[in-house]
């Protein structure tokens, strides 16, 4: 663990305004049936920044993010979300998981609508149902398929209308897990790019889960690595690059680089 990274990066939580935060998480240790999975983890996630949470598999970055969002409660540590500590999932965030989770017997239109049903979500009428429902499926480009049923749709048609569905809550911040990771590379990449117009439109932070470097250059204002046993954030890079990102230009060749060794770096055993 680089304790000067860490002991920066605390620094440069703590002085962001708080009012520019959307989620913050600081201290946190996370697992299982006392197996420890993430420890001493600090991190924050500013209003309409999209930081993606980077490391290999198993390093802990879905138990991470469940807890983030109040999935889960820390063994140790706080998290706040909009200046208010967060102790259950809050109605102005959403998830996306890898799979779509569709209601076969709903249509996509009501598959959206079920969003607004969840358990603490603010009660809305109908007309602003109707409205959210057109706009967000508007956003993910399926209004023309507000009526197909589930198993008519692409897996990428399927994640549109997952991405829909928490948009419809009209988040201030979306945890997405891996949620392109079972698309082929094309659709991948069309979605990557999709989510990033939607989120930069619709003003909504994102902490996105991945183990996809390529992803993570894509799409992220900040990529942070998560490493180690237990997991904690190692490096942490901001990336300026102007977006379209797709081109392999130098820059983005240098970060993915720089990336690739602090992964290898990061899985090196410890010598004596
Ligand atoms: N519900 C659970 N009960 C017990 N152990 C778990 C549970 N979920 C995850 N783990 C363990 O926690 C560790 C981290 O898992 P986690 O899914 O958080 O990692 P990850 O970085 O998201 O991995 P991947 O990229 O493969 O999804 C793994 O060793 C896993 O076996």
């Amino acid at each position: 663990m680089n304790g000067g990274f860490k002991k920066d990066r605390m620094q440069d939580v703590a002085m962001q305004n708080e009012a520019e935060v959307a989620l913050a998480g600081s201290g946190l240790r996370f697992g299982y049936d006392g197996r420890t999975i993430v420890d001493g983890v600090s991190l924050s996630v500013g209003r309409r920044e999209i930081v993606c949470l980077l490391g290999s598999s198993g390093s802990g970055k879905s138990t991470l993010l469940r807890g983030l969002a109040g999935l889960a409660a820390p063994v140790q540590g706080n998290v706040s979300f909009l200046g208010e500590p967060l102790l259950a999932p809050h109605p102005r965030a959403a998830l996306v998981f890898q799979q779509p989770s569709l209601l076969p017997w709903l249509d996509v239109s009501a598959n959206v609508g079920f969003g607004l049903d969840f358990a603490r979500q603010p009660a809305i009428d109908k007309a602003a149902r109707t409205r959210r429902i057109a706009e967000a499926l508007e956003a993910v480009g399926l209004a023309a398929h507000a009526h197909a049923y589930p198993a008519q749709l692409s897996g990428g048609m399927a994640q549109r209308v997952a991405l829909a569905r928490a948009l419809a809550r009209e988040p201030e911040l979306l945890f997405a897990d891996e949620p392109f990771s079972a698309l082929d590379a094309i659709t991948r990449g069309e979605m990557q790019t999709l989510l990033v117009d939607v989120v930069h439109r619709w003003h909504t932070a994102v902490l996105l889960v991945t183990h996809d470097i390529d992803e993570a250059i894509l799409v992220a204002d900040r990529i942070l690595l998560l490493a180690g046993q237990p997991g904690n954030i190692v490096r942490e890079w901001r990336v300026d690059i102007p977006r379209p990102r797709h081109d392999y230009g130098d820059d983005v060749v240098r970060l993915r680089l720089d990336i690739v060794n602090a992964l290898r770096t990061a899985a090196s055993p410890v010598t004596p």
